[in-house]
């Protein structure tokens, strides 16, 4: 295993007007022995990203580094796939639908080693590695739900013990139920073996709730990576913040420490001074349904999810703001409600500001 240092790594399609610049200028350290995920929307580089790491592209400029290894730019001659000793798990496992389980697993080991008691061993470890039953090594790949499937592809990709695992929208064909055992299973099991990986998905949730560190990607270029929860309490500019979850975006005005808007003073995490555009997600709005304590407003819409809803107010002034409470107790459609805003708020300039 070994650290992932991506410094600069720009690479092109095409050429003249009609050339894609997939991803554009990255520069990324992924340390030892954690987990990265890179989130963005459809078309921003996440898969280009992965293909360069793994060597199946080369970059246009830049240079990729397996710990203290070029492999990729600085003049280095590209190291090629197969030598980069990079573990693949792709949307769909992708498993021979030929082979076991077994030696689908074992397929990546040494071929002395595939039918050796020490790769029947290292087999059994996978299994039991991302918690399958030790007799699922004789099922066809057809004989497994997607879940399953996935858990062997990541078993595949482990076993050579490789110095990166990239895992390509690995949960993305999974249903909903399925997604999160999967992915919890997935994350065990790569930190059970201090395995440094890079995951890529358009998915929030899944982006925030399995890795150490996010790398949000947009047209090409990262623009933000840090902590999972860096990320969603701060933002590093508005669209950022509504793209890793729901947002409430006001117009104040910053003194310091604090800023006023349309609901009140609020307390900032970093200080400003001006017109700002305040951040404030919406478990961050309290609804006080009993005492005339905060803002006025009047509830237009709940939607209810069992274990919170998302409450949609419009206040006296014509403002919409978006609340989210727990569902234990919450209003209806035409109640008046009072709001007011806990924690801290994160200020950004406002668009078109200099
Ligand atoms: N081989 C290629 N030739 C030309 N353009 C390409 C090629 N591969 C990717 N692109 C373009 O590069 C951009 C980034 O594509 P990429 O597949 O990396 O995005 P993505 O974030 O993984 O998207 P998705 O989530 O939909 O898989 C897109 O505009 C895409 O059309």
């Amino acid at each position: 295993m070994s650290s992932l240092t991506i410094t600069g790594v720009t690479k092109s399609f095409g050429t003249g007007p009609a050339a894609t610049r997939a991803v554009d200028d990255v520069t990324l350290h992924v340390p030892h022995g954690s987990f990265t995920t890179v989130l963005g929307p459809s078309g921003c580089g996440k898969t280009t990203l992965l293909r360069l790491i793994a060597g199946f592209l080369v970059p246009d400029a830049g240079s990729i580094g397996f710990g203290d290894t070029t492999v990729a730019g600085d003049g280095v001659r590209p190291v090629p796939p197969q030598a980069r000793h990079v573990g693949y798990v792709p949307q769909e496992g992708a498993l021979f639908p030929h082979l076991d389980v077994a030696a689908n697993i074992a397929f990546g080991l040494p071929s002395a080693a595939r039918a050796s008691r020490q790769g029947r061993d290292r087999v059994a470890e996978m299994l039991d590695l991302v918690e399958l039953p030790a007799h699922f090594g004789v099922r066809r790949p057809d004989e497994l739900s997607g879940g399953q499937q996935q858990r062997v592809a990541l078993a595949r990709s482990l076993a050579p013990q490789p110095a990166v695992v990239l895992l390509d929208e690995p949960f993305s064909s999974l249903d909903a139920s399925l997604r999160g055992s999967t992915a919890t299973a997935v994350r065990r099991a790569l930190a059970a073996t201090n395995t440094t990986a890079l995951l890529v998905t358009h998915d929030q949730n899944e982006a925030l709730s399995l890795a150490d560190q996010v790398a949000v990607m947009r047209g090409g270029r990262l623009v933000q990576s840090a902590p999972p929860s860096q990320v969603y309490l701060s933002p590093s500019d508005p669209q950022v913040a509504e793209f890793v979850g729901r947002a409430v975006v006001l117009p104040g005005v910053a003194t310091e420490a604090r800023a006023t808007c349309v609901l009140g003073e609020v307390v900032l995490s970093e200080a400003a001074t001006g017109p700002v555009a305040l951040m404030i997600r919406p478990e961050q709005v309290y609804v006080d349904l009993t005492h005339a304590e905060g803002v006025r407003g009047t509830v237009e819409e709940v939607s209810y999810y069992g274990h919170d809803c998302a409450v949609q107010v419009r206040l006296d002034d014509g403002t919409p703001v978006l609340a989210r409470m727990a569902g234990v107790r919450h209003p209806a459609a035409g109640d008046v409600v009072h709001l007011r805003v806990t924690g801290l708020v994160r200020a950004y300039r406002p668009a078109g500001a200099l």
